[in-house]
């Protein structure tokens, strides 16, 4: 009695002391960055308002940055040539190998400095995302600032759990099978060794941080192509990584962030163990072709069309409103059909219209505005081009917001693209088909819940969707019917938040997950393990009744009826008590 209370006793100690320790925070070294060339009011080579193309003739190797809103110069990268391209691979491979052994909380350490360092420099990293992407400092906050410390946190705290062997259990029993009694199974999660990600310039700190936290803290090492639109901003986040690996005692050469245009992706593709691409549909394709090449395995992150649908006993009209500007609208997971209920299809329109009128747009870090630019200045010709199209096959524009620019003179052209709201939609118009990724809010009506999931399904893009109703019931009934990869309810993206969730779309919005704990398990060699909890088959020489026990055991295993499951139990008795020699059955 008195050692069961002993036991009890250290027992308690053991978890007062555990639960002390978790009050305890861990110290968690400040790093400094570098800040000097990204600081307001420091362009790079030329600091005046000029156009420069990002790729031109006889300057193929140079990538030129400008800030999208302003049109000002902000520097030059290198494109990276198939060379230079595996020099950084080798060198990741290399750190990786060390890597690979460090501890779950030398990885968490690494994780909790960046944190740090993001929460401490909110508004540099936003300010620096503006600049290179044209977005609003708000925008930014929720894209960049957000999401990665939600991703972080979930991954200090939870990563590890995931991670562990996971043994394979039949109501609390390890089961490895009905033949397969005398073992054990269980999945072992360990690190695949270089992961590529290719990414886009629309959130260019969390596009980075996203790939990166994932694959190292499952043990890889990572090399990521930043897009050729966000490469000024990747270099100054690729230095916050590179002082957060010295801190944190990490190899250096762990974590690479690399510069070019498609050639260079293209490089990534095929020298890297599995490829992350997060992108267009059309390039998701090129990867996929080059990846056949090697066999390496990609995740396709591709394009969305999202349906946002809303019953009649629901208001949301600003829900809806930043479903769709967030960003320009240049969100993958951005609401890009509105299908409202008849009953309520003219007082949401009134709402969105007024909401849209009030909406100020403009050059984010030169006054208080709602909505930035747009990052590619090509592409509002595009989004004007799918209005055209929409109004020629008779649909109405209901309003279009103001632009207000102080004087940048003749050089700011074409990168705004005013909030536009547009009726009388139909499918047969491209911007009810194609990704608009821009902030057009087109809006139909349906009459009946099947007619709503009808439209949403009509769409070769599968990324998540939004419906939104007060009965509860009947949002989650409409949601599960949509063939998508992940559903809103009475919300707006928020699945993106729960970093539990993993993200990811079907059709041309890809394959594949990169959040959540699917998306860390991705990042890993996911390897079967069947292990003998004890052993008594002898193989060589087979006994005389080889074939009957086999048999027998079949029938009492696999048999559909208890009759036949026990003629099976009496053959085998009969096998053992005829021969005793068991061991030599098989
Ligand atoms: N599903 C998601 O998680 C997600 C997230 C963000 C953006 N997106 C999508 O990204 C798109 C916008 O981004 P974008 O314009 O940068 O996309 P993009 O496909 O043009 O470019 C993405 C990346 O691919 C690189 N690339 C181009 N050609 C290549 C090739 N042949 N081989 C390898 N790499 C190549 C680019 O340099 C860039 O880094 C939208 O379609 C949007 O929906 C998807």
């Amino acid at each position: 009695m008195d050692v069961l209370w002993a036991v009890a006793i250290l027992a308690i100690l053991f978890y007062l002391c555990r639960l002390l320790m978790l009050l305890i925070p861990p110290v968690v070294p400040e790093i400094v960055v570098d800040t000097s060339d990204v600081m307001l009011g420091k362009g790079g080579d030329d600091d005046s308002y000029i156009y420069v193309a990002r790729r031109r003739s006889g300057d193929e190797d140079t990538v030129h940055c400008y800030d999208p809103a302003t049109m000002k110069y902000l520097g030059q990268l290198p494109a990276l040539n198939f060379d230079e391209v595996s020099d950084h691979v080798a060198r990741a491979r290399e750190a990786q190998k060390k890597w690979a052994r460090s501890s779950f909380e030398k990885r968490r350490q690494l994780l909790r400095i960046l944190l740090k360092y993001t929460i401490d420099h909110q508004e540099l990293i936003c300010e620096v995302s503006a600049r290179d992407s044209g977005k609003t400092l708000v925008d930014a906050a929720l894209g960049e600032i957000l999401t990665t410390c939600e991703k972080i946190t979930w991954l200090v705290g939870q990563g590890e759990q995931w991670l562990q062997p996971e043994y394979r259990l039949v109501k609390l029993f390890i089961s490895a099978g009905r033949m397969m009694l005398h073992k054990t199974a269980r999945v072992e999660y360990s690190p695949i060794g270089v992961i590529g990600a290719i990414v886009p310039w629309n959130y260019p700190f969390h596009n980075i941080l996203n790939p990166m936290v994932s694959a190292v803290f499952a043990g890889n090492a990572i090399v990521i192509k930043v897009s050729e639109h966000a490469s000024w901003s990747a270099f100054f986040y690729s230095r916050i990584i590179k002082a957060a690996l010295r801190a944190a005692g990490a190899p250096a050469d762990l974590v690479h962030v690399i510069t070019g245009y498609g050639e260079t992706g293209k490089a990534l593709v095929s020298l890297v163990d599995k490829l992350i691409f997060v992108g267009s549909t059309a390039v998701g394709k090129m990867v996929m072709e080059q990846a056949a090449k090697t066999l390496t395995p990609v995740v396709l992150e591709l394009g969305g069309k999202d349906p946002f649908i809303v019953c009649e006993d629901a208001d949301v009209a600003q829900i809806a409103a930043r479903a769709a500007l967030q960003s320009s609208g240049q969100n993958c997971a951005g609401a890009e059909r509105f299908y409202i209920h008849a009953q309520i299809y003219q007082q949401f329109v009134d709402e969105v219209v007024r909401i849209v009128r009030t909406v100020r747009m403009g050059p984010p870090l030169e006054g208080l505005f709602d909505m930035g630019a747009v990052c590619i200045q090509e592409h509002t010709d595009r989004l004007q081009a799918l209005v055209n199209d929409a109004v020629t096959k008779g649909a109405e524009i209901a309003v279009r917001g103001d632009l207000v620019l102080p004087d940048f003179g003749n050089s700011v052209v074409g990168q705004f693209y005013p909030p536009t709201v547009l009726l009388n939609v139909n499918h047969s118009m491209r911007l009810m088909q194609e990704e608009i990724f821009g902030p057009i809010i087109p809006i139909m009506k349906f009459h009946s819940d099947d007619e709503a999931i009808t439209l949403a399904n009509d769409s070769n893009f599968g990324l998540g969707c939004s419906v939104f109703s007060a009965n509860k019931e009947r949002a989650v009934a409409i949601a599960s019917k949509i063939y998508c990869g992940m559903a809103a309810i009475n919300d707006f993206a928020v699945t993106y938040m729960c970093q539990s969730l993993p993200f990811g779309g079907v059709k041309n919005s890809g394959f594949g997950k990169f959040a959540g704990v699917e998306g860390l398990r991705g990042c890993c060699l996911v390897k079967s393990i069947a292990e003998d909890r004890f052993s008594f088959f002898k193989t060589y020489p087979v006994a005389e009744n080889a074939f009957q026990f086999e048999e027998a055991l079949v029938r009492m295993f696999y048999g559909l009826t208890v009759v036949e499951k026990f003629q099976g139990l009496v053959n085998l008795v009969k096998i053992f008590t005829e021969q005793k020699d068991v061991k030599k059955t098989l």
